[in-house]
Parts: structure tokens; C-alpha cells; sequence
């Protein structure tokens, strides 16, 4: 039996534009999802997933038939589930060259899922290094995202960046413009708070919405280079240690992703508390529609108002983690 988990991510610049080849600057954040392995006597995958809804599901995948979960859980969220973990697996069998191999699979996760914080992308790491380690292997970080991000990208449709699979495998501020992924050393201390407004938005029709508005209106695509734009700022600063420009950037980042289409108005909302609780900035982070804002703010007053802000479920403040993908003892 093997356990690894990896971190989720806040977007401190360059969510949706980081998929046309702009860079992106995601920061893995101390949340994690963890996922047990362990290998069965036949090639079918026993799924657990105790965090996918309030009761979790268990459901037994492969061979002759797919199982009905064991709670009434949407059946697209099962199958959406099942990609990835399906996807993880097939990565992991296929990095130690074994055919064919069932396991028993438990995933456990406090990170809110389909919010933009990268749930999917732990998960999918955290699995893959997981099942590589159950069938006696070994893959280094890099392997690891780069694996994941194959997975990301067939379960999104053919659409995704190495953004949130770099991150949550190598762990703390990284860089990520097409294939080229490195991490961000000496960055400042980033003072995040998250509001979650308890909603989810669907990553791929997020991203479909944004290439349709891309290919019809030349705006849209100067929309996107402008982000390019605010991220290669944000980098620059972010090296100086220069926070209040990393805040005012992110205002601007957020402006650009409304303008996109990809917003909501629990998100708008949060964001302009945190705003007038003189955060340094405030953007939505991820793919948006809904799910989570990230502030900056080194005092408690962003974290106090978006607990008074209607709309917002629960805020908390989301530590920078420097770890990526780790073995859990
Ligand atoms: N705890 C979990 N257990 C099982 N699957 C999960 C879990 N967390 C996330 N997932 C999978 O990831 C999906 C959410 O991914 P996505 O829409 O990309 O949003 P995000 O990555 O921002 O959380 C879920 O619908 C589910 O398929
Ligand atoms: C919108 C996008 O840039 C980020 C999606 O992040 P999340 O799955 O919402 O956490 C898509 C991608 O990079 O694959
Ligand atoms: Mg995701």
C-alpha cells in the first residue's frame, strides 16, 4: 500500500491565456489531496473517494462492467472523476512498462474541487506517483507532471496547459509558458487569502468559451497577450520583492479575465470586498465561473470581510508549500 499526495495552487497571474502560449505563474499552496494504491489479484480499479461530494463514492471500474457508485452521486462527476483517476493509472502502468494491474484506490482531498485551486491536478499527480511506487517504480518530479498534464489534457478535451500539473508536482511559485516549466526561487513571502463562494465552474467549458470569443473578436486575442503582458510584470516584480505592484497587476489580471467572460458575480463580489478591505490585489484564480477568489493581504482585514460577504462560504489564508509531490509515511 503507497501514499502520495501533492498540493493544490493558487494563479497569482496568467489562468486561460497560459493555453495560447502566454506564461503563467500558479503557487502551490499548503492544501493537498492524497491517494492510497494498493495492488489487487485481478485488473479492475476499486475507486474510494471520500471528498468528491458530502458522502463520497465508491465505485468498482474495469473488467466486465462499470459499477454503479454506491451513493447517488451525478453521474458525469463519477465518469469526470474516473478520467482522471482512470488516466493516472494507465500513465503509471505504462512509466513501469506493466501491462495490466488492478489496485484499490483511496482519495482523500481538502482541496475544494472544480474551484480553481487545482484539485484536478493533484489528484492526477498525486495518483501517478502513488501507483509507480506501489508497482516498485520511481519517476522524478518532472516525470510526474509531465504525465499528469497528458491526462489533464485528454480529460479537458484536448485543451490544457502544464500550469497546474507542473505546480502541484514540483511544489512552490513556478513559471510555465508552453513546455517551457521552472520553478520561481527567492520569491517574497505572498500573504494569500482565498474566498470560496462553495460553487464550481467546468474547467473545459471555461476554456472552450474563451477560444470561441478568442476566434471571434481580435479584442479577445489582444485580451490575451495583454495578461501576457501583466504576467511578465508580475514576474519582474515578484523578483524585486516588489508586493504592492504584485497586487496591483493581479487587479488588472482580474479586469482582463471579466472582460473574457469568465467571471461570476460571487467572484466580482469577493473580489471588490477584498478590495475594500485594501487588499494589495485580488483576482478569481483558475478557470473561474465560480469557486475561489486569491487575495493578498498581510493584515486580517481581507480574511474578516469576505467572512461578512454574502456569497463567500469560507475564507481562509493559503500558506505558500514549498513541497511538490511527496511519498506520505
Ligand atoms: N477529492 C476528489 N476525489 C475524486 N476526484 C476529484 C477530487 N477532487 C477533484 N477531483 C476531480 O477533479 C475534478 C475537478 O477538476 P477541475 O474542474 O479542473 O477543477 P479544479 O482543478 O480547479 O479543482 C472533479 O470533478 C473530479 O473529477
Ligand atoms: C483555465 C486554465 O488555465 C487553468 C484551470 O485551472 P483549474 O482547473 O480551474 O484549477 C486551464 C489550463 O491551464 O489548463
Ligand atoms: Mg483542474
Amino acid at each position: 500500500m503507497t501514499t502520495s499526495s501533492a498540493p493544490g495552487k493558487v494563479y497569482l497571474f496568467g489562468e486561460h491565456a497560459v493555453v495560447y502560449g502566454e506564461p503563467a505563474v500558479p503557487c502551490a499552496i499548503q492544501r493537498r489531496a492524497r491517494v492510497t494504491v494498493e495492488e489487487r489479484d485481478d485488473d479492475r480499479l476499486q475507486v474510494q473517494a471520500n471528498d468528491l461530494t458530502l458522502d463520497g463514492f465508491t465505485v468498482t471500474w474495469g473488467g466486465e462492467t462499470n459499477d454503479r457508485p454506491d451513493v447517488d452521486v451525478p453521474a458525469p462527476l463519477v465518469e469526470a472523476a474516473m478520467g482522471y483517476i482512470d488516466g493516472a493509472i494507465e500513465q503509471a502502468l505504462d512509466a513501469v512498462d506493466v501491462e495490466e494491474c488492478g489496485f484499490d484506490i483511496t482519495v482523500e482531498s481538502d482541496i475544494p474541487l472544480g474551484a480553481g485551486l487545482g484539485s484536478s491536478a493533484a489528484v492526477v499527480v498525486a495518483g501517478i506517483d502513488a501507483a509507480v511506487r506501489e508497482l516498485g517504480g520511481e519517476l522524478d518530479a518532472q516525470a510526474v507532471a509531465e504525465r499528469a498534464y497528458e491526462v489533464e489534457y485528454e480529460v479537458q478535451s484536448g485543451e490544457a496547459s502544464r500550469a497546474d500539473t507542473f505546480c502541484s508536482a514540483v511544489g512552490g511559485a513556478v513559471r510555465v509558458r508552453g513546455d517551457d516549466c521552472r520553478r520561481l526561487d527567492d520569491v517574497p513571502t505572498l500573504p494569500f487569502v482565498v474566498g470560496y463562494d462553495g460553487g464550481t465552474g467546468d474547467t473545459g467549458e471555461l476554456v472552450a468559451g474563451v477560444r470561441e470569443l478568442r476566434e471571434e473578436y481580435d479584442f479577445a486575442a489582444d485580451t490575451v497577450e495583454s495578461i501576457g503582458d501583466i504576467v511578465r510584470k508580475g514576474e519582474a516584480a515578484l523578483q524585486r520583492g516588489d508586493i504592492e505592484e504584485v497586487g496591483r497587476l493581479m487587479d488588472f489580471n482580474h479586469g482582463l479575465l471579466s472582460a473574457l467572460g469568465v467571471s461570476a458575480r460571487s467572484l466580482d463580489t469577493m473580489v471588490w470586498a477584498a478590495r475594500e478591505a485594501d487588499a494589495l490585489g485580488a483576482k478569481l484564480t483558475g478557470a473561474g465561473g465560480g469557486g475561489c477568489i486569491v487575495a493578498l493581504d498581510r493584515t486580517e482585514q481581507t480574511h474578516t470581510a469576505l467572512e461578512y460577504t454574502p456569497g463567500c462560504e469560507t475564507a481562509f489564508r493559503a500558506a505558500l508549500d514549498t513541497d511538490g509531490v511527496r511519498v506520505e509515511e
